[in-house]
Order: structure tokens, then sequence, then C-alpha cells
């Protein structure tokens, strides 16, 4: 998918949300671990029960591969089934030298047909920019994370500047706006200013509303451009909503609080 179409996708739907799926077997109701793919029957729930109201899905790869094979044959049967005109993202977080870079790139880009694949860029350029030599798909960078450990070398200074912003600006200077997105934290509310200011025109995927506590308001408000320009991921605070019969029910109710945030935010800003 190319930035236009995304740009028109959120106009369309008034909506930033990706929906987040961390499925974990051990997590999800019950009554569907007889099916034949008990992931893929909740993921299949989840997305017939989203799919209006967010416009990209996440793949947390580690869910899936850690079931083995089986893992990754519901991964391809959940990206498959995901309808067109929704952005695709495999959150793998990969990173390593150019023609091992490049194997990636085509695992998620065309033996998965995703979107976008996350990259941690602590290897360099020769680790990132193999991702962006393919038409209309994106590579995701880390920027600054949601987590703790964010503290211990993104927020760490090098001379008068975090290392974090020093990452950024350089893997910025090797891709475009049209094949690279930076993840911001939702907890770094604070930064997310800051970082807009040097990069106004990227997309930041930002993960850490819900369960991890993150504020829809304060990102949105520093963060949302004029085309949008975030994807604000929510996993478990969608997809785990609920976990009984209704349990599908539950997540679009849950989505559909945060589209219509985000359709207050948006309207004030494209
Ligand atoms: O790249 C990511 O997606 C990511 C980056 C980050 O800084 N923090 C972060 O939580 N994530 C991912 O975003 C999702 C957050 O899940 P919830 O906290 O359940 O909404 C998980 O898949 C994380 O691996």
């Amino acid at each position: 998918m190319n930035r236009q179409e995304l740009v028109n996708t959120i106009r369309e739907k008034k909506s930033y949300l990706c929906v987040g799926l961390d499925t974990d077997i051990s997590k999800i109701p019950k009554h569907l671990l007889s099916h034949a793919d008990p992931v893929f029957a909740f993921n299949k729930a989840i997305i017939d029960a989203t799919k209006d109201l967010c416009v990209a899905y996440k793949i947390n790869t580690a869910f899936y591969e850690s079931l083995g094979i089986r893992g990754w044959e519901t991964l391809q049967r959940t990206v498959e089934y995901i309808p067109k005109g929704i952005f695709t993202i495999a959150d793998a977080k990969r990173g390593d030298i150019g023609n091992t870079a490049t194997q990636y790139a085509k695992t998620f880009y065309e033996t998965y047909a995703f979107d976008s694949v996350t990259v941690a860029p602590y290897m360099g350029k020769d680790s990132v920019t193999p991702f962006l030599e393919f038409n209309q798909k994106w590579a995701i960078v880390l920027g600054l994370t949601s987590n703790e450990g964010s503290k211990d070398f993104q927020l760490q200074k090098v001379g008068n500047t975090y290392l974090y912003e020093k990452v950024m600006k350089t893997c910025a200077s090797w891709g475009t706006v049209e094949n690279m997105m930076f993840v911001v934290g939702a907890t770094q509310a604070d930064s997310i200013g800051h970082i807009r200011s040097f990069l106004p025109d990227h997309f930041f995927l930002v993960p850490g509303v819900g369960a991890q506590g993150g504020s829809l308001k304060d990102i949105s408000e520093k963060g949302l451009n004029k085309d949008g320009g975030l994807l604000v991921n929510a996993s478990r605070a969608v997809i785990y909503a609920g976990n009984d019969e209704n349990f599908a029910e539950d997540a679009r109710n849950s989505a559909m609080k945060y589209q219509a945030e985000m359709g207050m935010y948006l309207g004030n800003a494209i």
C-alpha cells in the first residue's frame, strides 16, 4: 500500500487505529480450542468485528513463531484473511547484515505479502536499507520505544543529543516518507512533539495505549500531522477485551471507543 492510499483510508474511516494481533493461544476463549486452527478462528472473528474501525493490523510474529510450523501457517492464513485496503504490519523487529536483511525483507514482503515490517536499526545502514528496496513496502524502524528499557540506550545522550534522535534522523536520511515509518511509544508522550518537529511528515507507529497505559489524547495532540501521520496500535486492550463467547463483540466495542476518540482528534487535524 502506498502513502496516499493509507492517508485516504485514514480520512475515510476517520481512524488511525491499528489492531495488534498478539494472539496468545493460552489467552483465547476455551470454546475455540476445538477448532482445527484455534488462533486463526480467534483472529478471523477479531478481524470480522474490527475491520471497519481500523486502518491497520499488526501481527506480532513472536506469538506465531513460538508455535513452530503451525504458527507460521496461522500467520499466513491470518494475513491472507485481512481485507485489501487495510495496511498490514509484520512486527518481527528484524535487523541483520545486508544479505540476511534482504532475506528477511523477502520473507515478510513477498512470501507473506505484508505491507511492512518492523526493523531494529542497531546494526546500521546496511541492515536497514535492504528493507527499502521493494515497491510500495515499508520499513518501520524502532525510534523511541514504549518500554522501560528505552532508557538504557535510546535515552542516553551522545554529546548534546539523545541517541534515539540521532538514530531517527540518520535512518530518515536513508529512506523517504514513502517507504519508512518510525516506532514511537505511546508512553513517550513528552517526546513525541519534539520528534514531530524534526520528522514532520513521517508516519509513526505508536504502540503502548491500553495495556501499557499511554494516553491517546496526548500522543494525538502532539503527533498528528496534516495527513494523520499516526498508526496507533492497541493489542491486548482490544483483542482480550472479553474472554467468553462474546469476545469479538467486546473487541469491537473496545475498538469503537478508540475509533470514536480518534475521529474527534482527526476532525481538528486533517
Ligand atoms: O514495534 C512494536 O510494535 C512495539 C514497539 C514498542 O516500543 N512497544 C511495543 O509495545 N511494541 C509492540 O506493540 C504491541 C503492544 O501490545 P499491547 O501493550 O498489548 O497493546 C506488542 O506487539 C509489542 O511488541
